[in-house]
């Protein structure tokens, strides 16, 4: 059998396809943006249509790129930006309009209203959520409401629901599925049955034959068509949410193990093995992933939703910088922010604060303070927003943390990973292979498939990249910490109903 194992990971800025072999090496990969739809503010839409077209580019550029065929490859997986919800045709494969990204904020007022009418507590029990627009099942009901005909269709069986996992291997193979991690993020979902909750359904008013089968994270779901990508058939055996995926991908497949991964948000996710954990502390109580017939491990997570891409409007909308690395030496450029302070809650504050109602805020400013300085001040904003969910994890499972787990595009920032293990007094390590996401999701394919034996195998392949040791005191942390809490508190309560 071929020991290649192919991964897409079809994220919220672009889709990537790579290919791994037996040590989890990367053998090749292809990469392409697709837009970002804004069309008001708060609204973030993605063309599904489009991002399916980048997907079909990327598999064929990647093959190209490994110098392999689809007969090369023993299986592949998929992994993709979570929440981002989209509703289409199975008669004619057409979405019925936009798909509604994860950052979107239109939903607000769906959820506040289940909340105000008592239901707050149902989806927290039953689905380890917050109400909260990042999630699937408001951006499914504001579909089904506002955009004509789609409530018609799916009582009639012909309108269906997906995240990207689920609209992307309805493409490749025809099959309508999604995994647990996936479903996971919906708020539709039981986490002890796992499986699609009639109370929940009928809250947000979602008729169930819309949904996808809800599936194992590792197992066989169903062939490529030849006539697609692949230009073969080719067994489509893992589907996670990316990241789950980074989770898989760092082997952290003990209760306790923890990653931090970087990308247009920060999402922390703490492996609490089979035990379903509830905060207390403002995180989210999901699935890390269910490896075929196993039990499914679970997971404390802290999701961020501003980081790298507050780093992508320091280029674009401030013009500060012209490119992502460039972050990096501007901040470099000087020795501290020169006071200032940058709160990037562009679409409220998340984990483990949860207000909608935050919004950005750059406080502390002088005549004296630069562009250097608030570049600086980004860089620490994530650092800082980090560290405000590893102390939750701390309160919550009694986490003690001998080091951070890391991976994501921001890693690439030295400095930044620099002022991480600052401001939480641990040193943070990123491994050999920093694309973790795919690496996650081409690993659950290959132990469906019998190309790696079992996750021992697994966390053999895990090696050390990078590390970066604190270089601060106790004290010096207080003082940073205590500024930060501060801003945090200048960003609440500015957006009203
Ligand atoms: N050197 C860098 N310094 C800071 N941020 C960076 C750097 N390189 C990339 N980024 C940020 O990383 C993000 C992309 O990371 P990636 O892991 O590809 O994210 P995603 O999967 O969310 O698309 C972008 O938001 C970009 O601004
Ligand atoms: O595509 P990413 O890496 O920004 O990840 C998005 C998250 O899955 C949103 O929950």
């Amino acid at each position: 059998m071929s020991e290649y194992v192919g991964a897409i990971d079809q994220g919220t800025t672009s889709t990537r396809f790579m290919v791994f072999d037996h040590a989890g090496a990367e053998v090749g990969r292809h990469q392409l943006e697709h837009e970002q739809i804004l069309p008001q503010a708060g609204w973030v839409e993605h063309d599904a249509a489009e991002v399916w077209a980048r997907t079909q580019d990327v598999v064929r550029g990647g093959l190209e790129a490994a110098g392999i065929t689809a007969a090369d490859l023993a299986a592949v997986g998929i992994t993709n930006q979570r929440e981002t919800t989209v509703v289409w045709d199975r008669r004619t494969g057409e979405p019925y309009g936009n798909a509604i990204v994860w950052q979107d904020t239109r939903t607000d007022g769906i959820v506040k209203q289940l909340e105000r009418d008592g239901h707050g507590d149902l989806i927290r029990q039953r689905t380890g959520l917050p109400p909260a627009a990042y999630f699937a099942g408001g951006k499914l009901k504001w579909i089904l409401d506002n955009v004509d005909g789609v409530r018609a269709d799916a009582e009639a069986g012909h309108a269906l629901f997906g995240t990207m996992d689920t609209w992307v291997i309805w493409n490749l193979t025809g099959e309508h599925l999604t995994d647990v991690t996936n479903a996971s993020r919906t708020m539709l979902m039981d986490l002890e049955t796992l499986d699609w909750d009639d109370e929940l359904l009928g809250l947000f008013g979602v008729p169930r034959q819309m949904l996808p089968e809800i599936r194992s994270s590792s197992e066989v779901y169903g062939n490529t068509r030849a006539d697609g990508p692949f230009g073969a058939e080719v067994p489509v055996a893992g589907d996670l949410g990316d990241q789950h995926a980074a989770l898989v991908g760092q082997a952290c497949f003990d209760a306790g193990g923890l990653k931090n991964t970087y990308g247009t948000g920060n999402f922390l996710v703490l492996n609490t093995g089979t035990e379903i954990v509830r905060s207390q502390n403002g995180l989210i109580t999901t699935v890390a992933y269910r490896l075929g017939d196993q039990p499914a491990a679970y997971a404390l997570e802290g999701s961020i939703a501003v980081t790298g891409s507050a780093i992508q409007w320091l280029r674009d909308q401030l013009g500060i910088i012209d490119d992502a690395a460039e972050s990096e030496t501007l901040a470099a450029s000087v020795d501290d922010t020169g006071g200032v302070a940058f709160v990037p809650a562009f679409s409220g504050l998340f984990a483990p604060y949860w207000r909608s109602d935050a919004r950005g805020a750059i406080v502390g400013l002088s005549r004296f303070n630069t562009k250097a300085h608030l570049a600086r001040a980004a860089l620490e904003a994530i650092c800082h927003q980090s560290a405000d969910v590893v102390e939750a994890m701390v309160a919550d499972a009694g986490l003690t943390l001998p080091e951070l787990k890391v991976d994501g595009g921001v890693t690439l920032n030295s400095l930044c990973m620099q002022i991480q293990a600052d401001v939480l007094g641990v040193p943070v390590v990123r491994p050999q292979v920093a694309e973790t996401t795919a690496l996650g999701a081409a690993y659950a394919a290959g132990l469906a498939v019998g190309v790696w034996s079992g996750t021992d195998e697994l966390v053999e392949n895990w090696a050390e990249g990078a590390r970066w040791e604190p270089a601060t005191d106790a004290e010096q942390r207080k003082t940073a910490r205590a500024q930060w809490a501060k801003a945090v508190e200048r960003t609440l309560d500015w957006v009203s109903e």
